[in-house]
């Protein structure tokens, strides 16, 4: 079976020590039949046999002998019980650790296609939930079954030594009660996936509502959110009552078939022990030992339930386990190439799923050039951004950097080449200083100052409480949109990468610092190439050339003044924006 299968492969480490276990599982539980043995010896020999009373005081050593026995069997039972549990737990939990790291990497391995598709909070009950029912499968389900079982055949190989036909009789209560087991779970299967995915769905709105909790507060939204996760709740609640509900349907027969045990134990075993067929001894021995085969009855409800449970969690750790990436980074560097900067889009086209949004794009830019990229809202800028340092790959055509196709090249070397200011700025809950210096941890204080005054960030850091050693909360929560900004821009900068790509990165910023900005850029010490989004034409006027993206396909392509003159899309923008303080639309030179 492809469960046990991976369970074992997971087990790798670990292996001896929960085989070990599993013996010690059944040595312990065979030895559950011992006590009952002994009790049945002295009821016979001590309390109801014909020499009862004169063995008392003739052998009264092998009764001390066979209490002492009765007391430390039950002593070593423990022991046993408890070393077992603890190599069970240690086994489980080591492997839990592992997996988990296992799925860690292989979640952080992921592409962007897999992130739009997968939701957070979905991702995050397969790293809680469903790993730790994965551990709970191997230190409590795997071992109730093994005991249950042991325990049970020792009780009937037991009963069967003492009296075959009493056994009989009580085993034919074992077929009804494995057909009801059976129903049962073919019934409750389904209802665990289902149930595995509603609380899937109540994470999701947890963790939704407490990184948007901004949003929600802006809106005054809270009633709102509170119904969401509301119907979530239910939702969830719901399902697992109802698969409590089917558990309760089936419930009522198991324990009858289980309470049945004692029943024929009496009828038949007491017509035994009258017709003396068997000792009164004997009958106390099954009695003491009905338990073994009643219990096992009572736990199938419940260790049905857990493994319905397992199967759900592990078809979602399954997903994750074996993913595998469209583009893989094979982290096979040894020695990373600083690269000259060209950039090349061959006739790109590109689309998320079925939709198209690049079409046909093509433009070279040279080493040390500034590129602008400008158009309007869900044109196509960040997606053809994303294609330099293949977050995505294209559908049709090439990007070439240094002249090869970006799909040759070593991930960790293009995008180590690359530095990138993304247009949601995520800063990292860490101090200032570890979040300019995220791309090369060993970086100099100074240098973290340096790429700060670039990026006109150094002045408001300083003013912070431990200036660069203040700590910024969850996603840089504390600063303002321009201040993020900035410490984005530094941290792009920092790593004084050969090709450099801003996306929309100064739009919170005033003018002001936009120019010192540009300045910076303009300025900057080391050969870099530049690709800048951005919707201000301050921004843009600069560049060596200036690419309009409308709709998926560059629709004007040229410097400042060759665009101005065009009268087009570029022009318009440049008009407007211009109105505003009164400048007149010239051509710069
Ligand atoms: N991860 C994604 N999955 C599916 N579609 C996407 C995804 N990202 C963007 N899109 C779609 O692709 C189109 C282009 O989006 P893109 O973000 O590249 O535009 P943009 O020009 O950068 O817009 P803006 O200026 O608003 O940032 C949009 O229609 C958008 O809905």
């Amino acid at each position: 079976m492809f469960q046990l299968k991976w369970l074992w492969h997971n087990l790798r480490g670990d292996r001896a020590r929960y085989i070990f276990a599993l013996i010690l599982s059944v040595v312990g539980c065979s030895l559950t039949i011992i006590n009952p043995y002994i009790g049945q010896r002295i009821v016979d020999t001590f309390i109801t046999g014909d020499d009862a009373v004169h063995n008392l005081t003739s052998q009264r050593s092998l009764l001390i002998g066979l209490c002492l026995g009765m007391i430390g069997f039950s002593l070593l039972r423990t022991g046993m019980a408890y070393f077992t549990t603890l190599l069970y737990e240690r086994a489980s939990q080591n492997m839990l650790y592992r997996v988990r790291i296992f799925l860690y990497n292989k979640i952080q391995g992921q592409d962007m296609h897999y992130y739009d598709h997968n939701r957070t909070g979905d991702l995050m009950t397969k790293m809680t939930g469903d790993l730790d029912m994965v551990r709970h499968t191997m230190a409590w389900i795997i071992k109730t079954i093994v005991e249950s079982l042991t325990v049970f055949i020792a009780a009937v190989v037991y009963f069967f030594y003492i009296d075959a036909e009493l056994t009989w009789w009580l085993l034919i209560l074992s077929p009804p009660i494995f057909i009801v087991a059976f129903i049962f779970a073919r019934r409750v299967r389904p209802m665990y996936g289902d149930l595995r995915e509603k609380l899937s769905q109540l994470n999701t709105i947890t963790q939704e509502n407490i990184a948007g909790n901004r949003v929600v507060k802006a809106f005054a939204r809270e009633e709102f959110e509170v119904q969401k996760f509301t119907e979530k709740n239910v939702n969830y609640s719901t399902a697992n009552k109802a698969a409590a509900m089917v558990w309760l349907d089936y419930f009522p027969y198991l324990e009858t078939f289980a309470q049945a045990f004692n029943v024929i134990l009496m009828i038949v075993g007491g017509m035994l022990v009258m017709d003396g067929r068997i000792t009164f001894g004997e009958f106390s021995a099954f009695s003491a030992l009905i338990w073994g085969l009643s219990n096992p009855m009572r736990n199938i409800g419940i260790i049905i339930n857990d493994i319905q449970r397992f199967f759900a969690s592990l078809t979602k750790i399954v997903d994750v386990y074996y993913a595998e990436p469209r583009i893989v980074n094979g982290h096979n560097v040894e020695v990373k190439r600083r690269y000259k900067g060209t950039i090349q889009f061959e006739n790109v086209s590109f689309k998320y799923d079925n939709a198209t949004v690049l079409e046909n794009i093509n433009f070279t830019v040279k080493p040390g050039e500034t590129i602008a990229i400008m158009g309007a809202t869900g044109s196509g800028k960040t997606t053809l951004i994303n294609l330099i340092p293949r977050f995505y790959d294209v559908t049709k055509g090439r990007v070439l950097v240094d002249g090869k196709d970006v799909r040759e090249l070593e991930l960790d070397e293009l995008r180590g080449n690359i530095g990138v200011a993304t247009q949601d700025v995520l800063l990292f809950s860490d101090t200032i200083d570890g979040n300019i210096a995220y791309g090369d941890p060993d970086m100099p204080e100074d240098d973290v100052v340096e790429f700060a005054k670039l990026a006109a960030a150094d002045d408001f850091i300083r003013k912070m409480p431990e200036s660069y050693n203040t700590i910024v909360g969850e996603r840089g929560v504390g600063l303002s949109g321009g201040q993020k900004q900035r410490i984005a821009l530094a941290r792009a900068m920092a790593v004084q990468p050969p090709i450099l790509i801003l996306d929309d990165t100064t739009s919170a910023v005033d003018n002001e610092t936009e120019e010192h900005i540009q300045k910076s850029l303009r300025e900057l010490d080391f050969d870099c190439t530049k690709i800048i989004i951005a919707q201000r034409v301050s921004t843009t006027a600069e560049a060596d050339r200036i690419l309009i993206l409308d709709n998926g396909r560059v629709i004007e392509e040229g410097t400042h003044s060759e665009l101005v003159a065009k009268r087009g899309y570029y022009y318009e923008v440049f008009k407007l924006q211009n109105e505003g303080i009164g400048r007149q639309a010239t051509t710069h030179g």
